[in-house]
């Protein structure tokens, strides 16, 4: 009888995730909590909790299993600084998590992390369960964790080798719950930090962003080749500030050229994702923590571009 009323209670708010056995006075539920969140996980269980031991007076024993989520992580890269790989990878999360994927974010860009102002989370700070961290929410329905959040402004580059990349393997090993797409922003360059967390986080793919200028392109390759070295497959290239669009006249005109990162693609017989165009809406947009894509304006048309045929490519993959 009590049986039957437990069992009733507990299916009201744990629905098929419960299954329940009894043996004398003792009671066992195992909850399958696949696909939530740690909130939602911990959440669930108090819940049950509560609604078993309101009617079964005996021993109550509540066991939580999940089935581990399929994650795969995208590398975003580039050659160097201030390209807009950061601003690539905010709104190329944004773009995936409108089809219908499970995004997170995570900014691994230990020399300028900025992913908190572009995704309008800088007045959070992730907690930690087990030493284990919790991805803070954004405006955007995209969780993150950024190098920015763990350490005071300003000391981030006192960080070197080791330390770093013990730093960065707690942002991607957190509890990112039913995430099944993580976008990491990785600092610019091709050094040891990056080498690590390819060689240790075994991204599926990489997607490299450069400039039109030759010079930007030059170490784009070289980014390129530090994937190819580790077996991480490119995605494709995006060419970002090709083209600027006067906010006046709206004539454009191509102050650092264009078509460069095309035709490296082409060369490198590597698919080209697309151009973002250099426009005053995104960089305003983008330092207001209003990521283009989030919104309606003509301005997010390039990243959802970007972000259909990159999520194309995990379809295929
Ligand atoms: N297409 C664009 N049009 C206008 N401004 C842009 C565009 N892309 C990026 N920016 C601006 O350029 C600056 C650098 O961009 P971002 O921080 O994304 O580059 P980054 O490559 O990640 O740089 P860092 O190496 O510092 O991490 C930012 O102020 C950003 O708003």
């Amino acid at each position: 009888m009590k049986q039957d009323v437990t069992i009733e209670h507990v299916r009201a708010v744990a629905g098929d995730r419960a299954t329940l056995r009894f043996e004398g006075d003792r009671a066992g539920i195992v909850l399958d909590a696949t696909g939530l969140s740690a909130r939602e996980r911990d959440a669930l269980e108090a819940a049950v909790r509560a609604a078993a031991s309101a009617s079964w007076p005996g021993e109550l024993r509540v066991v939580v299993t999940a089935e581990r989520t399929q994650r795969r992580l995208i590398a975003v890269a580039s050659g160097k600084g201030g390209v807009g790989k950061s601003t690539l990878a905010a709104n190329l999360a944004i773009g995936l998590k409108a089809r219908g994927r499970r995004v997170g974010l995570v900014d691994a860009d230990i020399y300028g992390p900025s992913q908190p102002r572009l995704m309008a989370a800088e007045d959070q700070r992730p907690t930690a369960k087990d030493k284990v961290l919790d991805p803070v929410p954004t405006p955007f329905g995209v969780p993150m964790l950024s190098m920015g959040q763990l350490v005071a402004p300003g000391r981030a580059l006192a960080w070197r080798g080791p330390m770093v990349a013990g730093a960065l393997t707690q942002l991607v090993e957190a509890d990112w719950g039913a995430t099944d797409t993580l976008v990491l922003d990785l600092p610019p360059g091709t050094g040891d930090v990056q080498l690590t967390m390819v060689q240790k986080h075994k991204p599926a793919g990489a997607v490299i962003v450069s400039t039109p200028q030759d010079l930007a392109l030059i170490d784009a390759t070289r980014a390129i080749d530090l994937f190819d070295k580790a077996g991480i497959p490119i995605i494709g290239i995006v060419e970002n500030m090709a083209g600027y669009i006067c906010p006046h006249c709206g004539e454009v005109s191509d102050p650092f050229g264009t078509g460069g990162a095309q035709a490296t693609a082409e060369r490198l017989g590597l698919p080209f994702l697309g151009r973002v165009p250099l426009a005053i809406g995104i960089r305003t947009a983008s330092d207001a923590g209003q990521p283009p894509a989030a919104g309606n304006g003509a301005d997010g048309a390039a990243f959802h571009a970007i972000a259909g045929l990159v999520d194309d490519w995990l379809t295929a993959h």
